[in-house]
C-alpha cells in the first residue's frame, strides 16, 4: 500500500530514456520570475514565443513550428451509440423496452446515423431504418460536428448542438482516441495534467468507450486492438512515447537523459465511498481525500491509502484494468445487463527527470515534471422506470444521480459566469471534489458525452446533449507541473561545490583551471572573465578570501532559502 502523494526528492523508480531535445516541450517553459525563496506563484504560461532561454539542456533550440497550444475549456466530443438490437416485436416506437435490449449490437443491425442518401438532406424525416426504428439524433457531413436532435412526439423544436466532435456509431473508439484525446496525452506527457470523462445515461456506451469490448479488456495481452477502450489507447502511447525516447538515448549522444516512472490507481466511488480498485476487499484501506500542501497548486488532492502500481509495459496496464474491471461494482437492470453502479477512475501519475547521462548528483538533476491523467468511466443516469430497479439496485441509482446532479451543479457554476464563479460546491459529492482540478483547473479535460439514437431515449439524450453544451463553456487553467525549484537547487549546489574548491585552490596558493559550468537560467558560464580577474595572483590573498567568502556566503544563504520550496510553476497555456 502506498500513499498516492508526490513522491520526495530522489525517490524515483524510473525506465530510462532520453528526449530528442527539439521535441522536448521545455522549449516552451518561461524562467522563474525571481529568485525570491518559497514556492512560486502560480503564473498563467506563457506563449512559445515569450519563452526565455533556459539551460541548453532543458531549453534546445526551439522548433521552427511548435504544436498548437491546447484549448483552454473543456473539449467536448458526442458519441452516438448504434441503435439497439430489439426483442420486441415493434421496436420502433419504444426501442428500450424488455430485458436488456441495448446490448449486443449485432453487425447487421447497425446504422449510421447519417447515410449517403440522408446526407443531402439534412433532415430527421430522411431517417427511416426500416424495421429498426428511427433514431431522434441527425448528423449531416456537411456539419459533422452538429447534431440535430428532434422530439419524436413533435411538441419541441428541431435543436442543433455543435460540439469539438461528434461521433457517428460507425465511428470506432480509435477514431474518438484519434480526435479527442491523443493530443491530450501528449500534453500530459509534456507535464500537463489531463482528465478524460466519459457522461451519458445508462447503456449510452461509456463503458464501451473506457474500457473497451469486454473480452478484450479482459483477457491478456490485448490481441485485438481494435477493440480497445480510451484505458488502453492511452496506456499504449505513454508505453509507446517511453519506448521511444529510450530507443532515441541509445542512439543519440546527447548529454542528457530523462527517466520515466508511471504510477496507476484504481478507485471506484461506490454510493459516495472510495473503494481501492487494486486491492482486495479484505485490506482495504481508510481512503481519504487530501490535500498536498506540497503541490505545484498547494491544494492538489490526493487519495491517501490507494495502491499505487507501477507499470512500464502494456501487459502491466492491462492487468490494472483487468483487476479494475473485475473488482469494479456492476448490476443487471433492464436497460444494462452489466450496468456499472459506480464512477470508477484510473489515474496514471508520469514523473519524468532530465539528468545529465551517468550522473548521480544532485547537480547533475536537472527539471522534474509530475503529471496526471485521469481516467473516468462515469455511472449513467438513470430512470427507475427504464431500468425497472428496485431495491439495491434502486439505491445505487438514487446515488448515481445524486453524484450526477452534484457534477451537473458544478458544471453549471463554471459555465455561467465569465468570471470564475466564488463559490463551486465541489464538496458537494466525493466525485465532483476529487475531480475538482480537472473541473476548471489545472487540468485539460476532454469530456465524451455518450448518447443513444433511439427516440425512447429522447429526453435522457436532450439532457446529456445540454449537459455536453454547459461543459464546453468551462474554462481551464492548465500549465505545466514543473519542479523547477529542483533544478536551481542542484544548479547552486554545483555553484557552491565550485566555488568552495577555488577556494580551497586560492588559499594553497594554487592557480587551478576551472572547468566550466552552465547556469541553470542563462546557459553561460558561470565564471566569466570577470571573475577569473578576482583570482588573479596579482591580488592580495587576504582581499581575496574576503571577496570568496562574501560570495559563497551569499550562495549559501540563497541555497538555503531555495531548499523551503519544492515546486516552482513556468510557462503553459
Ligand atoms: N459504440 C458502440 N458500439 C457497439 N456497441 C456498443 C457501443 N456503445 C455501447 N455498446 C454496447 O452497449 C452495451 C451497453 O454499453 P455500456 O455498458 O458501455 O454502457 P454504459 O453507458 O457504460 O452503461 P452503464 O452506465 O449502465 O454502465 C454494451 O453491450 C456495449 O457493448
Amino acid at each position: 500500500m502506498a500513499l498516492l502523494r508526490p513522491p520526495s526528492r530522489g525517490d524515483f523508480g524510473m525506465v530510462k530514456g532520453v528526449v530528442d531535445p527539439q521535441d522536448h516541450p521545455s522549449a516552451w517553459l518561461s524562467p522563474p520570475t525571481s529568485a525570491t525563496p518559497g514556492r512560486q506563484k502560480t503564473a498563467p504560461a506563457a506563449e512559445p514565443s515569450n519563452v526565455a532561454k533556459g539551460p541548453a539542456f532543458l531549453n534546445p533550440t526551439p522548433k521552427a513550428k511548435l504544436p498548437p497550444l491546447p484549448s483552454q475549456r473543456i473539449q467536448v466530443g458526442v458519441r452516438v451509440r448504434p441503435l439497439p438490437a430489439f426483442k420486441s416485436s415493434h421496436p420502433a416506437r419504444n426501442p428500450i423496452r424488455g430485458r436488456s435490449p441495448l446490448a449486443p449490437i449485432p453487425p447487421s443491425s447497425r446504422r449510421t446515423s447519417y447515410s449517403e442518401s440522408a446526407s443531402r438532406t439534412p433532415s430527421i424525416a430522411s431517417f427511416s431504418l426500416a424495421g429498426i426504428g428511427e433514431p431522434c439524433l441527425n448528423i449531416t457531413p456537411a456539419q459533422p460536428d452538429v447534431t440535430q436532435i428532434c422530439d419524436p412526439s413533435g411538441r419541441r423544436p428541431k435543436r442543433e448542438f455543435a460540439f469539438d466532435a461528434v461521433f457517428a456509431e460507425e465511428d470506432g473508439t480509435e477514431c474518438v482516441y484519434d480526435r479527442m484525446v491523443k493530443a491530450l496525452v501528449e500534453k500530459c506527457l509534456e507535464g500537463y495534467n489531463g482528465c478524460v470523462l466519459a457522461y451519458g445515461q445508462t447503456a449510452s456506451g461509456k463503458t464501451f468507450t473506457m474500457e473497451g469490448c469486454k473480452a478484450s479488456a479482459l483477457h491478456p495481452p490485448p490481441s485485438d486492438p481494435e477493440n480497445r477502450g480510451l484505458m488502453l489507447r492511452v496506456a499504449a502511447d505513454i508505453v509507446d512515447y517511453i519506448e521511444k525516447t529510450t530507443e532515441a538515448e541509445r542512439e543519440s549522444h546527447s548529454d542528457d537523459v530523462t527517466s520515466f516512472c508511471v504510477k496507476a490507481t484504481y478507485l471506484e466511488i461506490y454510493q459516495e465511498s472510495l473503494t481501492d480498485l487494486l486491492c482486495e476487499k479484505d485490506q482495504q484501506a481508510d481512503l481519504r481525500i487530501r490535500i498536498d500542501p506540497d503541490s505545484l497548486t498547494g491544494r492538489e488532492l490526493y487519495v491517501q491509502g490507494l495502491t499505487e502500481r507501477e507499470v512500464v509495459n502494456l501487459n502491466d496496464y492491462v492487468r490494472v484494468a483487468q483487476i479494475g474491471a473485475r473488482r469494479r461494482t456492476v448490476g443487471e437492470t433492464n436497460m444494462n445487463d452489466v450496468s456499472s453502479r459506480s464512477h470508477a477512475v484510473l489515474t496514471l501519475t508520469i514523473e519524468q527527470i532530465q539528468r545529465r547521462r551517468g550522473g548521480s548528483a544532485p547537480a547533475d538533476i536537472g527539471s522534474r515534471k509530475r503529471s496526471k491523467i485521469h481516467l473516468v468511466d462515469l455511472a449513467g443516469s438513470e430512470r427507475a422506470k427504464d431500468t425497472g430497479a428496485t431495491g439495491t439496485r434502486l439505491k445505487e441509482g438514487g446515488s448515481i444521480n445524486q453524484s450526477l446532479l452534484s457534477l451537473g451543479n458544478v458544471i453549471s457554476a463554471l459555465s455561467s459566469s465569465t468570471s470564475r464563479p466564488s463559490h463551486v460546491s465541489y464538496r458537494d459529492s466525493k466525485l465532483t471534489y476529487l475531480l475538482s482540478d480537472s473541473l476548471g483547473g489545472n487540468a485539460l479535460t476532454v469530456m465524451i458525452a455518450c448518447v443513444s439514437p433511439a427516440q425512447s431515449c429522447y429526453e435522457e439524450t436532450m439532457s446529456t446533449l445540454r449537459f455536453a453544451e454547459r461543459a464546453k463553456k468551462v474554462k481551464l487553467r492548465a500549465t505545466v507541473n514543473i519542479d523547477l525549484q529542483s533544478l536551481r537547487i542542484s544548479t547552486l549546489e554545483a555553484e557552491i561545490a565550485h566555488l568552495k574548491s577555488l577556494l580551497g585552490d586560492s588559499m594553497n596558493g594554487a592557480t587551478k583551471a576551472k572547468p566550466q559550468m552552465r547556469d541553470a537560467y542563462t546557459s553561460t558560464r558561470l565564471l566569466p572573465s570577470a571573475q577569473d580577474a578576482e583570482t588573479s595572483p596579482m591580488e592580495c590573498p587576504k582581499v581575496k578570501r574576503s571577496r570568496w567568502k562574501k560570495l559563497t556566503d551569499t550562495l549559501n544563504r540563497t541555497f538555503r532559502g531555495n531548499r523551503g520550496a519544492r515546486y516552482g510553476k513556468v510557462g503553459g497555456v
